[in-house]
């Protein structure tokens, strides 16, 4: 009886911790371009068949990379107050458990892509996996300053992916919302690195700030932050967008301005987390003019 309960108790909050391995909130940002992707592909409304499997596909194999993520990177983690109380490190989870978990959900989103949307978004979308898991948290993370540069190919793929997931093809448009991501990342990670810059000492990872100092880190927030205002014109520019998202944008790269802007002359406690909240947002608004645009300015602009 008593076991019956105790494991009646535990059943959910298991369930939870294969949750977390996924990094829920991560990988839902990250489908959500992907998504975004898929309506902007064509003019109407995307196939709903490509769009449920592609979506769930997607979701799979970006959660499966963020376990992957959270294996390989274990001992990091847990010298790091940030991510010591995640399942692997505190043993709610075993190895054998979370290796079968991330093999089940990346095998199973390859096959589903493979099978059900097409075989070019299968392989793409493996490769992002692999790109994450394996290039950036085996290798560059521990190896350069421009880790997370260059690995934000991997976080930059999804909408090009959801755009392949609908068409079959990469158009020059998915690889706009490719660039809008690409350029973001370091501002959105930087951000968050210059406040954690000590714990990254600690465990000998190389970001930015750890090798090259706080203030040429804002530095770098900055220009990134200006050429990412340069990027988000290009929707506008190439005809793919219309003056709602234009409009909006320039007011989300306002904002992300002042933010980069007093980080690199005004500096205060509590400003680079607040900068890393607002690099979320942005993204999440961006992608969302996008969405609006589509449908919403053709309509007005009639
Ligand atoms: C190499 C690329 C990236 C790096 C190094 C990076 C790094 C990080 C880190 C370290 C955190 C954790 C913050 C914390 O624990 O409080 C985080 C949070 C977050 N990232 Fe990124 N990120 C990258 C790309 C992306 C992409 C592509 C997206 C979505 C499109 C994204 C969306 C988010 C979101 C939504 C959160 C908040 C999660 C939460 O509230 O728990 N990131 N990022
Ligand atoms: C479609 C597909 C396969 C997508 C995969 C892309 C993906 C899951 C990107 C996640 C980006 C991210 C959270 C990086 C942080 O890793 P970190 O190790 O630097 O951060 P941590 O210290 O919080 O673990």
């Amino acid at each position: 009886m008593a076991r019956a309960t105790a494991s009646a108790a535990t059943a959910p909050s298991r369930l939870n911790e294969y949750y977390e391995l996924c990094k829920p909130r991560v990988v839902m940002l990250i489908v959500f371009t992907a998504v975004v992707g898929m309506f902007l592909a064509v003019p109407g409304l995307p196939p709903l068949s490509a769009l449920l499997w592609g979506t769930l596909g997607i979701a799979l194999q970006a959660s499966s990379a963020a376990a992957v993520n959270q294996i390989i990177d274990r001992n990091i983690d847990a010298r790091m107050a940030r991510t010591c109380g995640r399942p692997l490190v505190t043993g709610t989870l075993s190895m054998t458990e979370s290796i079968a978990f991330a093999t089940l959900l990346g095998l199973g989103g390859f096959a589903l892509l493979w099978v059900l949307v097409n075989p070019l978004t299968a392989v793409l979308t493996q490769l992002t996996l692999i790109g994450y898991a394996g290039v950036y948290t085996l290798y560059l993370k521990r190896a350069t300053p421009q880790n997370i540069v260059i690995g934000g190919a991997a976080g930059a793929a999804p909408p090009v992916l959801g755009w392949v997931a609908v068409t079959g093809e990469v158009h020059a448009h998915a690889l706009i919302l490719f660039a809008i991501i690409f350029i973001w990342t370091p501002p959105h990670f930087w951000a968050l690195a210059i406040e954690r810059r000590d714990e990254y000492a600690k465990v000998d990872i190389p970001m930015l700030p750890v090798t090259h100092g706080i203030d040429y880190t804002r530095t770098q927030v900055l220009l990134y932050t200006i050429l990412l205002t340069a990027v988000t014109v290009l929707p506008f520019a190439t005809a793919m967008s219309g003056l709602i998202y234009l409009l909006g944008a320039l007011a989300l790269d306002a904002v992300f301005l002042y933010y980069a802007i007093c980080l690199k002359w005004w500096p205060r406690p509590g400003l680079p987390m607040r900068t890393f909240g607002f690099s979320i947002v942005y993204l999440m608004g961006i992608f969302s003019l996008l969405l609006l645009d589509h449908y919403l300015w053709p309509l007005l602009a009639a």
